[in-house]
Formats: C-alpha cells, structure tokens, sequence
C-alpha cells in the first residue's frame, strides 16, 4: 500500500533561516503585489529582483515586509505593515490567523478567495495547455463548516500542556482556543476538552483527540498510547456530559486497538448524502475518511450524479471510494458499481452502507492498492477516481491506452489532478466540464471536479 496515510513528498531546497534576534529582516522599503501565488501568499519583487513570497498579502497591495526565509532564488516573509490596503481586504476572522497553520486566506474577503480558486484551478491545467471552461464554483458556508479535526496533545518539560493543531512544517503544536471553521458542535468542545486534558491524571500518555461531527451525533476517538483506568473514567463522564460518542484507539505502535467507551457503542456518526433521501445515511467510524464540508460535499456528489448520466445498468468503477460517499448514489441511481478503496476497514463499511441503503446487489466493494491500475477499466461505462493529493498517474496511463467513453476525476491537489488530466488528454480525451467545490473556506486548499469524455475518432 505505498500511497495509503503518505503526504505528498515534498522538495526541500536549501534556505536559511534568518539568525537575527527575533529571526526576521525588514526589506528596505515596501513593495507592491504583482499577483498571488497558489498557496494564497502574495508574490512581489526586492529591488535587486529576487521574488518575495509574502504571507497575507493581497494583489495591488504595497507592504512592508519582514523576511524570515532565504532561499537562493527566493526569499519568504510576511508583512510587517499595509502601506496601501486592498479593497478586498477584510478583518480576519479568528485570532489564531497567521500563527496556527491552518488557514491562509481570512484575510481575503470570501468572493475574492474563490476567485482565488477559479484562476489556481486554470492557471494549473493551462501549464499542461489545457484550455478551461469556466469552471463552475459550489460554495457553503464561509465559517463553521469543517466536521472532523485532529488536535495534538504534548505536555512540555515544563509541564505545560499544548492542545491544539501542529503547525504546518514544524514538529509543535499551536494552542487552540478557538477555531471559528470548526463546525459550532465541535468549536464548542474545544475549552471543556481543554480544561478535561489539564486535570487528567497522565496526560502525557494522551497522543491526540479527533473530533467527527456527523449529522446527528458527535465523537471524540483518543489516541491513547497507554490506558489509565482513572483517566478512561473521566472521559466517559464528559462523553456522558457533552453527549458524546467516545472511542479510544489504545496501545502504542502503527496498529493500536479501537474500542468504544461510551453508553451507545451500536451507534456511529452518519451523514447524509444524497442516497439518504432514500431514507439511509452513510456512516463513518474512527479513521475513515470524511469529506471535510457536508453541505459542500452534499452539492459535489449531486453534481458527480448530474454529469454521470446514469441510465439503468451503466457500468461504473468507483475508485478510491472510501465509505462510499460516491458509489451509494450512483447505485441507487440505477448504476452497478464496482469500488475500489485500499482500507479493508472503509471497505467493510461500505458494504454496511450499500446495505443500509438498499443497494447492496448493484455494489461489489473490493479492497485492493490502487498504486497500479485495477484491471478491466476498459468494461466501465464511466471511471470515477477520488484519489489523495498524490493523484492517480498510473491509472490515468492506463485509461489513456484504453479507458472507458467518460472519466469524472474529483481531485484535492490541483498540481497532479493538471498532471493526470494532461495523461488524459494525451490518450484522446477532452475536458468538457469542470468545476472548483469551495470545500475548505478560508483556506488555500482546492477541490475541484472536471469531466473528460473521449473523443470519437
Ligand atoms: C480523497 S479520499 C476519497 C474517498 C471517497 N471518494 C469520498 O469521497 O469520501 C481518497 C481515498 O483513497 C484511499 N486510498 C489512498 N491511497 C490508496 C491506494 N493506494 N489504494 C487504494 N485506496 C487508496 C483512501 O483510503 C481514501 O479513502
């Protein structure tokens, strides 16, 4: 499984951290905005030429910056005063903006960020020289959306506890006091869970709490590295308290135990999707992966129903189909799906869902890797591929030698969905449709959804 839980392999060029006492150096004078990057930071010039990459700062803006980065072609900062503000600048919206590493972009007003997004999404695929049609934009709420976070716990030598998210590219955590796009159900936990974590009786043998927030209930999974009896007591009175369903993943090493710990252990957080108005939810458990924004995922599974066209008994592959947040709708469409997912445990959970949604004979669910193509491609009436942030090179390959009429990618990093699609293009397919799915509001992340049908010869 060489993809399953890997990040993206990142290129480190050598850089230098600025050594002065507060690890900065002011620019001399202030430079003007030429445009922003695709992680949201504004890119300008110093005046012997070398690009800036500056965090928080918007296009047409002239700012003072503070360095903290070098680079041999670049340099890094971030602005230490607005000299001449843009109009779509805004107040950000929480005040752990900037320092936390989670967003980029509350600084931005919201239409702006999605604009933002639109242009990163074609500046990408015109690289590969991929002409765009407008990509359509789905969009929920600009706050309060995100359903499921993963907050660390340390406790230092001094014996201080940090609670919160790591921040990005460094081995710490960010103390979390609030965070205004957690969805309101799980912002509101974050001091009781605080003030909880402070008084237990080894905290240092807590990894972290994962907070899921499904349609109708909430759940907190620790990651326990080793039980305490009296601690474990403690947490089933706040799962008591706050309502909570409560698991614990125990034990130390790569497979700890999962194990439920609250008063409902038959119950496990649902959601609906459009299958649901059938009447069945698709239900999640510690570890599977969710779509981050119901409302917005709610939308991106009604759009992959609408350009699939499903006709009664249409072949569908579903690939990298987690719990089945696709492959359930297009079942109950008329579709018969053949999913793919890598995790046995999402795979077993998708047979339940299939189950519970009445489509378990129009859906065979197979655990396999999907670094390499699964055969029989070629048999389907239209492909689906949801896959991680590495994207899907090599299936691509092989439904560019020999893929079925339609393929609909649903991607999460815009780099390798413009890599794979180029695959595409180049095999004899064509882009028809594309849309940007603002999943991740406030921040530079981009979901996006596009159809290529092949082209008759
Ligand atoms: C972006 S998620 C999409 C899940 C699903 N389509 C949804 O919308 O909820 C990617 C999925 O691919 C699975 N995955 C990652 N690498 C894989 C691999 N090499 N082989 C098979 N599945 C993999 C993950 O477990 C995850 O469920």
């Amino acid at each position: 499984m060489a993809m399953l839980g890997q990040r993206r392999q990142q290129r480190r060029p050598a850089r230098k951290r600025l050594e002065a006492s507060n690890g900065q150096r002011d620019e001399k004078g202030s430079v003007v905005i030429e445009r922003m990057a695709h992680d949201g930071r504004g890119v300008s010039r110093n005046r012997d030429g070398k690009t800036l990459f500056i965090e928080q700062a918007l296009t047409g803006e002239e700012v003072e910056v503070a360095i903290h980065t070098q680079h041999g072609r670049y340099d890094e900062g971030h602005v230490r005063r607005v000299v001449k503000a843009s109009e779509a600048r805004v107040t950000p919206g929480c005040e752990h903006f900037g320092r936390c590493g989670g967003c980029d972009l509350q600084h931005l007003e919201i239409e702006g960020q999605r604009r933002h997004k639109q242009q990163v999404l074609r500046e990408h695929l015109e690289r590969h020289d991929i002409a765009l049609p407008e990509p359509e934009l789905l969009k929920g709420e600009a706050w309060g959306y995100r359903r499921r976070a993963r907050l660390g716990v340390r406790v230092g030598s001094d014996d201080r506890l940090h609670f919160g998210y790591r921040v990005r590219g460094q081995d710490r955590l960010f103390n979390i006091e609030q965070c205004p796009i957690l969805e309101p159900r799980l912002e509101a936990l974050l001091q009781p869970l605080r003030a909880l974590i402070e008084t237990l009786e080894a905290p240092r043998r807590l990894g972290h709490v994962e907070l899921v927030a499904g349609d109708d209930s909430v759940m907190i999974t620790l990651r326990q590295l080793r039980r305490v009896p009296g601690d474990m007591t403690r947490w089933q009175q706040f799962a008591r308290d706050h309502q909570l369903l409560l698991s614990v993943l125990a034990g130390e090493g790569n497979s700890p135990q999962l194990m439920r710990l609250d008063d409902h252990p038959d119950i496990w957080p649902h959601y609906r999707a459009l299958v649901d108005d059938r009447g069945a939810g698709i239900g999640i458990q510690s570890g599977d992966f969710l779509q981050a924004n119901a409302d917005v995922n709610h939308q991106l599974v009604a759009r992959v129903l609408e350009w699939a066209n499903v006709h009664n008994e249409m072949a569908v592959m579903d690939l990298f189909a987690g719990v089945g947040n696709f492959s359930l709708t297009l079942a109950a469409a008329g579709a018969r799906v053949i999913a793919y997912e890598g995790r046995e445990s999402m795979v077993q959970r998708l047979r339940d869902n299939a189950e519970n949604a009445g489509v378990a004979d129009r859906i065979d669910a197979r655990c396999t890797d999907l670094s390499g193509a699964p055969a029989g491609l070629e048999q389907a009436d239209l492909v689906v591929l949801d896959p991680p942030r590495s994207g899907a090179q090599g299936i691509c390959q092989a439904l560019a030698d020999n893929g079925p009429s339609r393929v609909l990618y649903v991607s999460c990093e815009p780099a390798t969905l413009a890599r794979d699609v180029h695959i595409l293009t180049g095999g004899g397919y064509r882009l028809v449709q594309a849309l940007v799915a603002d999943m991740f509001p406030q921040t530079a992340h981009l979901e996006s959804l596009v159809l290529l049908e092949r082209q008759s010869t």
